[in-house]
């Protein structure tokens, strides 16, 4: 749906964003990952139409205007604090060229689906930070965009703050693709099926979740016993390179050996209490931290 090709952005002497080429698949949700400072909010700025990339493409098939079919939601966004969330949205509807009773319905409707319709006559300057990021979103979806890109959406929230609004991402995940950017990687785990890894103005490493821990899968084959002296024991009878980390014994793979098959072969023989076996999978957090080399 959305193609970005060798982006670029330089701000004086420095290359801010460096060729970075991506795509974003309908209706799936991408978390760009990166340290502060890596490039991501000028990255996102650039797709959003807000700043003009030095040079690249963004490629879209529809040929409506990119503007139209994008919502923003900034990371800081900024509100007029003294007007009603309904008064704002609903201005903010007449801005994008509903009529009168269009930018009404439509207001109305976004406030609901966010969760805001019970604080809709409340002036924005006494919500909280999570009815304002929702408040956010509302406004960002007013003229249904068709792809959504959000600058860290959940950073500054507290934890229901944030269950809410992944909840509200995974919906919209239905009707739109979304990109966002995020330090909290544990969130990004459980909502994103694509990651980018940014550090300093490149794409690191980039694909599906999946893919991605599978590429950094860990050497290791990790077997959980059912007692702790069932995984010494087990260590101390074999002969291959075994930790032990109370009921797990931990195989170290070096040039693909052992192999699973040679490790369950040799389990079979074995008189003990087996709960699992499995290769190691390094969460996003270790992955992050093992590619870009420094902690989020
Ligand atoms: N308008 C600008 N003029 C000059 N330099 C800029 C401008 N905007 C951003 N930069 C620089 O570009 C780099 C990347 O900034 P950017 O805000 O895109 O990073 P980020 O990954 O979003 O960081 P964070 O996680 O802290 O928000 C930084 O070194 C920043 O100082």
């Amino acid at each position: 749906m959305m193609d970005i090709q060798s982006l670029t952005k330089v701000f004086g002497a420095q290359t801010v964003v460096d060729n970075v080429s991506f795509t974003l698949v309908p209706h799936t949700i991408t978390a760009l990952i990166g340290p502060n400072g890596a490039g991501k909010t000028t990255t996102l700025s650039m797709l959003a139409g807000l700043l003009p990339p030095t040079s690249g493409h963004i490629h879209v098939e529809d040929p409506t205007p990119l503007q139209q079919q994008i919502g923003f939601l900034p990371q800081y966004p900024k509100f007029f604090e003294w007007m009603t969330a309904f008064e704002y949205v609903e201005m903010m509807g007449k801005l994008s060229g509903f009529t009168n009773i269009e930018a009404m319905q439509r207001a109305h409707e976004v406030l609901a689906y966010v969760g805001l319709l019970d604080a809709k006559t409340k002036r924005i300057g006494s919500f909280s930070g999570g009815m304002k990021q929702r408040l956010g979103i509302a406004q960002a979806i007013l003229h249904r965009p068709k792809l959504l890109i959000l600058d860290e959406p959940v950073s500054a929230l507290d934890p229901l703050g944030r269950k809410t609004m992944m909840n509200l991402l995974q919906d919209l995940q239905q009707t739109t693709t979304i990109l966002y950017s995020t330090h909290i990687l544990h969130d990004a785990e459980f909502l994103a099926e694509h990651v980018l890894f940014m550090k300093d103005g490149r794409l690191v490493e980039q694909g599906t979740l999946a893919a991605v821990q599978q590429k950094f899968e860990a050497p290791h084959i990790i077997i959980t016993f059912a007692q702790a002296d069932e995984a010494r024991q087990f260590a101390s009878q074999s002969t291959m390179p075994i930790a032990v980390d109370e009921r797990r014994a931990i195989i170290d793979v070096q040039q693909g050996k052992p192999t699973m098959q040679y490790v369950l072969e040799h389990l079979a023989q074995s008189p003990f209490d087996i709960e699992k076996v499995e290769h190691a999978r390094l969460t996003l957090e270790e992955i992050f931290v093992k590619v870009v080399g420094q902690d989020a």
